[in-house]
């Protein structure tokens, strides 16, 4: 069984180093995502959106409250995409992976097999610098769906894109999804981008941030970036950022 998430009462505040002012991010957030729900997580710019990740991925811990995530035969494995790919450009592409796979523990035919599902089985020798802006974003997906993550986190994953590979990578993320089912958060500026690939929306505001709106979105998948529902449902969502 996969995992899923809870979050009950968080609260967080950062104190800045320099200004030693404090800024509380969350004030008893609960937050519930349940097995094989993609959550995407829209609000204006920072209201908490990246904390919310690193505080699910463990990379920073919340004054109060609980964050749980797990199932219950063994600890969930993390997969994460970031903006920037963040690849080591001194490894080529099956070796950017093949840490991951190594890490988990999981052996290397994952990371050749996930290079392949993401169309670049020709590329496995190419260093990160010889690859462009999408195909290094394409190894990025590979490496985060190379270990069989119960737990996706997508950070702004397609922002730094052109549109047209956004869109292309934007399906290649809805394929990958579909394989099983998984736990997983979207950070996206891209109302549009949310509509095509959550199972819901949830709209942050304020400071300290709370959930201000909710959205389920119910068309079946495999989607396309153009149904007209998704459209409309997005405009909706957009007159609520604003
Ligand atoms: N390690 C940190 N120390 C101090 N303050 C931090 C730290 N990380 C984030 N913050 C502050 O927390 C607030 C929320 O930041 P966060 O990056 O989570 O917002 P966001 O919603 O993801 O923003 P954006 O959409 O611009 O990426 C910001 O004011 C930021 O300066």
């Amino acid at each position: 069984m996969s995992a899923a998430l809870e979050i009950r009462g968080m609260s967080k505040t950062f104190v800045h180093r320099q200004t030693g002012r404090r800024e509380q991010i969350f004030d008893g957030l609960d937050l519930t995502v349940e097995h094989g729900e993609l959550v995407a997580v829209v609000g204006a710019s920072g209201t908490g959106k990246t904390t919310l990740l690193h505080l699910i991925a463990g990379l920073e811990s919340p004054d109060s409250g609980t964050i749980e995530l797990g199932g219950p035969d063994r600890t969930p494995r993390l997969g994460m995409v970031f903006q920037q790919p963040r690849l080591f450009d001194w490894l080529p592409a099956l070796q950017n992976v093949e840490l991951a796979t190594d890490a988990a523990g999981i052996g290397r035919p994952a990371a050749r097999d996930a290079l392949e599902a993401v169309g670049l089985a020709k590329y496995a020798r190419s260093y990160p610098s010889v690859l462009s802006g999408g195909q290094r974003q394409r190894v990025g997906l590979a490496r985060a769906f190379a270990i069989d993550p119960d737990v996706m986190l997508f950070d702004e994953p397609f922002s730094a894109l052109d549109e047209l590979t956004a869109r292309r990578l934007r399906l290649l993320a809805q394929d990958l999804w579909l394989e099983r089912p998984r736990v997983g958060l979207l950070v996206t500026h891209n109302p549009l981008e949310a509509t095509f690939l959550a199972d819901r929306i949830i709209v942050l505001s304020g400071s300290p941030a709370r959930i201000v709106a909710e959205h389920r979105i119910d068309a079946p998948r495999p989607r396309q970036p153009e149904d007209d529902d998704l459209f409309a449902l997005h405009r909706t969502i957009v007159g609520q950022l604003v």
